[in-house]
């Protein structure tokens, strides 16, 4: 059966564990990975792989998965789309996600693409998760509390703020869906920790909730990338009040992430043309193998 050729954009911590859950997954190939700065420091576990500037010099891409920051999903997808190659990204800013998948609707109709976005676990198989729980219980409450854990889309916006060299962002969870964050920064020569900090807390990712600002020596000696959710629902089944209802995960964030986008590259190439979030996808269409066996499996 022919593999799926998937290019990896972006080679950070969840382009590194894309690779891995790429090489696991038999039903794929690495057609190579797309670096800003191409194969200038090739690290030595991709000596195998092709590693280059820009997708076009890589050879019959299937579908992009784009390992980058978030706020930098938009222009990859756009361009990568255009070309006739599906993309899927775990862009997390919840707020902006129906604009960015109407954005993305248009491109993918006129080019016969398909795009998956906010695929992580947060967004992500959250969202499955929420979705289905409202289901069972139509009527009630849900609450998502997280972590505590690092957070990779906060530790990414820390990191794009001027003067900061490494972040971390801890999230703290205080109770029905309420987080406190708690950010490590280690700064470059002469920057001012109070023009951090405030740059820090007027961007979107962190305005809404507590946040504390902390400068260290090393981030690489406080970072953990473990995290985790509590998710529950309290809520009323047809007439019938009290339904309960939780799941609960504690993982590595990177790694849990790279597997659902890899479980959404192959899906991409099951759906008609259009941008799509996770739970508007059959969610059999994530993994691999015979459909009736899965069924019988898993059904
Ligand atoms: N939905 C979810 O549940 C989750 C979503 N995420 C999202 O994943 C994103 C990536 O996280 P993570 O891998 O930790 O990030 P990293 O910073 O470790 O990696 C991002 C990589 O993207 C490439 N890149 C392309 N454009 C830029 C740019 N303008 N600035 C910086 N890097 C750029 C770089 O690779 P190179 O140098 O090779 O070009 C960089 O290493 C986060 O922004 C987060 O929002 C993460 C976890 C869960
Ligand atoms: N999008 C998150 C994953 C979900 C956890 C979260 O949103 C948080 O810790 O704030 C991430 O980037 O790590």
């Amino acid at each position: 059966m022919k593999k799926i050729r998937a290019a990896v954009v972006g080679y950070g911590n969840i382009g590194r564990f894309t690779i891995e859950a790429l090489e696991a997954s038999k039903d794929f190939e690495i057609a190579g990975v797309v670096r800003r700065n191409g194969a200038e420091n090739k690290p030595a576990e991709l000596d195998k792989y092709a590693v280059v500037k820009d997708i076009a010099e890589l050879k019959d891409v299937d579908v992009a998965i784009l390992a980058t920051p978030t706020r930098s999903c938009e222009e990859y997808a756009t361009k990568i789309l255009a070309m006739g190659i599906n993309t899927v990204d775990s862009f997390d800013i919840h707020t902006d996600i129906v604009k960015y998948r109407s954005n993305l609707m248009t491109v993918c109709k006129e080019h016969g693409t398909v795009a998956v976005i906010a695929a992580g676990w947060d967004p992500g198989s959250d969202s499955i998760v929420r979705t289905l729980m409202e289901s069972l219980a139509p009527k009630g409450l849900s609450y998502t509390n997280f972590g505590p854990g690092m957070s990779m889309g906060h530790s990414v916006c820390v990191r794009s703020k001027a003067g900061v060299k490494n972040a971390l962002s801890m999230t703290i969870p205080k109770g029905e869906g309420i987080h406190r964050r708690m950010v490590y920064v280690e700064l470059e020569d002469g920057a001012s920790l109070d023009e951090v900090t405030k740059a820090i807390k007027t961007d979107p990712y962190f305005a809404h909730d507590e946040t504390h600002v902390f400068q260290v020596d090393s981030v690489d000696d406080v970072r953990d990338m473990g995290h985790g959710v509590n998710l529950v629902r309290k809520g009323v089944s047809g007439k019938t009040q009290n339904q309960r209802l939780e799941f609960n995960m504690s993982i590595n964030n990177p790694a849990l992430t790279a597997q659902v986008l890899v479980n959404v590259a192959r899906a991409s190439m099951r759906q008609q043309s259009g941008c799509y979030t996770m739970i508007e996808i059959p969610v059999i269409d994530m993994l691999p193998g015979d459909r009736e066996e899965l069924i019988k499996k898993l059904v």
